[in-house]
């Protein structure tokens, strides 16, 4: 099929399965909005009941298109791939799952992601599978957090991670993760991950499920398809068989979800009848000095900027996180500025303005491991966690969130007591905030235990409470990770379709400076920074810790100005 070159204003054959590829900023997502709104007024295949589906990878970004689309949006149902599955195949069909799976369908509520830590099946998955002797539990979480349904070499599905891990020197067995999700389909707990295998068994078995599909959605369309999986994909070509249009939309370059299975090829390779290949080669985000670094980072197409703005050239900040921010903001002045950061806790470090040296990502899954007085307790530190997340995410004014987060740790008791007594933790964890944020954890757990009168056991000595004693509070509060954050700082992976006037990508070490230096797309680490710095629409700094004479010369060379 040849590929036609579009731009984002151009309409295209509405009764045409499409594949629009593009690179940052050329105006995919406006297209997109413009292309529903081209669907909704010509469209002979609309009626009342019928609607376009539009998935997008986020919440944040389905709110931006609902936005987009203004008063257009009734007919549109606009939701992450995982929210659709759910509610057309899962949900309605969850009495037609097989039951060899042993899932409990009157207790299934919706899908998230605490199956992953929930430490009350570790004992029983060590029973069940013979695995005893492990008692290395954070190893043994870390494997069933890393695996995933995907496709066997001879077309089934299977759950495992990507490779094989180990706790306590044993490997665990691949066939065991298996038993670690019936043992939470059994309390009808759903992974985010079931609701895809789910769907495609349901699929699978009852072919009728598509038809009800495609008779409710005669248009499907897909964001930031380059980050679609396999099993996604599968689903999304059976349903665009007969009657209903498909329209994949993205930049494998802008692939950067490698650890859901998600490969910059699956673009490339949607089949679907009489694909309407097209491209658009546009940037309208960026200043020409931004586009001429995006385009000597990508050798697979060369942007041409629609804005006649030369810009200032990129800067490199040589500083922490913190003070590049610092060092950028006064060269822009009154301007806001965004900070975009790979990891979450650096995310956090500058969003409370904190520059410490040495800081841990894993401190806040490590203290339910530490602090657990038996093999299968761990209540306390649950609870522990449980708050330290509500308490950030108070501090970000995400209340819903924080109450939620409560509600899961308090499921024991009874709605109308969780309501009450939940509104009032957060209440009085705001008001204390500023008393206990620096200090030791365990002041924390005091006012937990002390003072809200949350009924958990005391620390007297051991492990346990050495671990509330030599950590601060705020250690652990920085790995809280802020839901769908929409905030000045956000993560990469949380940036993803936005833009900002002027941004700064603070990298974490300086070898990242590599993307620049030694460019590879090939590499999702790359693709992951490259991401990042089409952000900036005007003026964009990157920040790197350290920085030897060699690559400064490099950086120089390349038309960076070092500061
Ligand atoms: N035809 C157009 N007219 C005016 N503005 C446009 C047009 N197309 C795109 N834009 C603007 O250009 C910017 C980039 O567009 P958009 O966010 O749709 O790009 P994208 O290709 O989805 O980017 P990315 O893949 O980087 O997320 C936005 O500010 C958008 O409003």
């Amino acid at each position: 099929m040849p590929v036609k070159t579009i731009i984002s204003d151009d309409l295209i054959d509405i009764e045409q399965h499409f594949r629009v590829a593009a690179g940052p900023g050329a105006g995919k997502t406006h297209w997109l909005v413009n292309h529903i709104k081209n669907v909704l007024h010509n469209s002979t295949r609309l009626q009342k009941t019928r609607a376009v589906a539009c998935i997008t990878y986020t919440n944040v970004a389905a709110e931006t298109i609902i936005q987009r689309l203004q008063l257009a949006s009734s007919r549109v149902e606009v939701s992450t791939i995982h929210a659709f599955l759910y509610k057309h195949i899962v949900k309605p069909y969850l009495s037609f799952i097989d039951t060899k799976h042993g899932l409990n369908i009157e207790k299934v509520e919706g899908h998230d992601d605490t199956i992953l830590s929930n430490y009350s099946l570790l004992k029983d998955w060590k029973t069940n599978t013979n695995q005893r002797r492990i008692t290395d539990d954070t190893a043994v979480v870390e494997a069933i957090k890393a695996a995933r349904w995907r496709f066997n070499t001879n077309g089934e599905l299977e759950v495992r991670p990507d490779r094989p891990y180990k706790a306590n020197n044993y490997s665990i067995r691949t066939i065991s993760y298996l038993e670690y999700k019936k043992l939470a389909w059994q309390k009808g707990i759903l992974h985010h991950d079931d609701v895809l295998f789910f769907s495609y068994e349901l699929i699978k078995n009852n072919p009728f499920i598509i038809s009800v599909i495609r008779a409710k959605f005669p248009y499907f369309f897909i964001d930031e398809f380059q980050d679609t999986n396999p099993i996604q994909t599968y689903i999304i070509e059976q349903i665009g068989q007969s009657e209903t249009i498909i329209g994949v939309i993205g930049d494998k370059a802008q692939s950067i979800y490698g650890f859901q299975g998600a490969k910059p090829d699956n673009f490339d390779s949607v089949q679907l009848q009489n694909l309407n290949t097209l491209q658009i080669q546009a940037n309208r985000r960026s200043t020409i000095a931004i586009i001429n670094l995006l385009n000597s980072i990508r050798n697979d197409i060369t942007q041409t900027p629609v804005r006649n703005d030369i810009g200032d050239k990129p800067i490199v900040i040589v500083n922490n996180p913190v003070s590049a921010l610092a060092i950028a903001q006064a060269i822009i002045g009154q301007e806001t500025i965004h900070s975009i950061t790979r990891l979450n806790i650096t995310s956090n470090l500058i969003r409370k303005s904190l520059s410490a040296a040495s800081t841990n990502g894993n401190l806040l899954e490590k203290i339910t491991d530490i602090d657990k007085p038996s093999q299968s307790n761990n209540y306390r530190s649950k609870v522990i966690q449980g708050f330290i997340k509500a308490t950030e995410w108070a501090q970000e004014g995400r209340y819903k969130e924080a109450l939620a987060e409560l509600d899961k740790v308090f499921k024991h008791k009874s709605k109308n007591e969780r309501a009450k007594d939940n509104l009032k933790y957060i209440i009085t964890l705001c008001e204390k905030y500023d008393s206990f944020k620096t200090k030791k954890l365990y002041e924390y757990f005091l006012i937990i235990r002390n003072e809200l009168n949350v009924d958990i056991s005391d620390l007297r000595t051991g492990a346990g409470k050495n671990f509330y004693e030599n950590h601060t509070y705020q250690e652990l509060a920085l790995c809280v990770r802020i839901p769908e954050d929409n905030g000045l700082h956000r993560t990469i992976h949380k940036s993803k379709g936005a833009e900002f006037n002027n941004v700064l990508v603070a990298l974490t070490e300086e070898k990242d400076i590599d993307f620049l230096i030694k460019p590879n797309l090939q590499l999702e680490d790359h693709r992951v920074s490259y991401v990042a710095i089409s952000r900036a629409k005007n003026r964009l700094f990157i920040s790197v810790p350290t920085l030897s004479s060699t690559n400064r010369v490099a950086l120089e060379q390349k038309g960076f100005v070092i500061q």
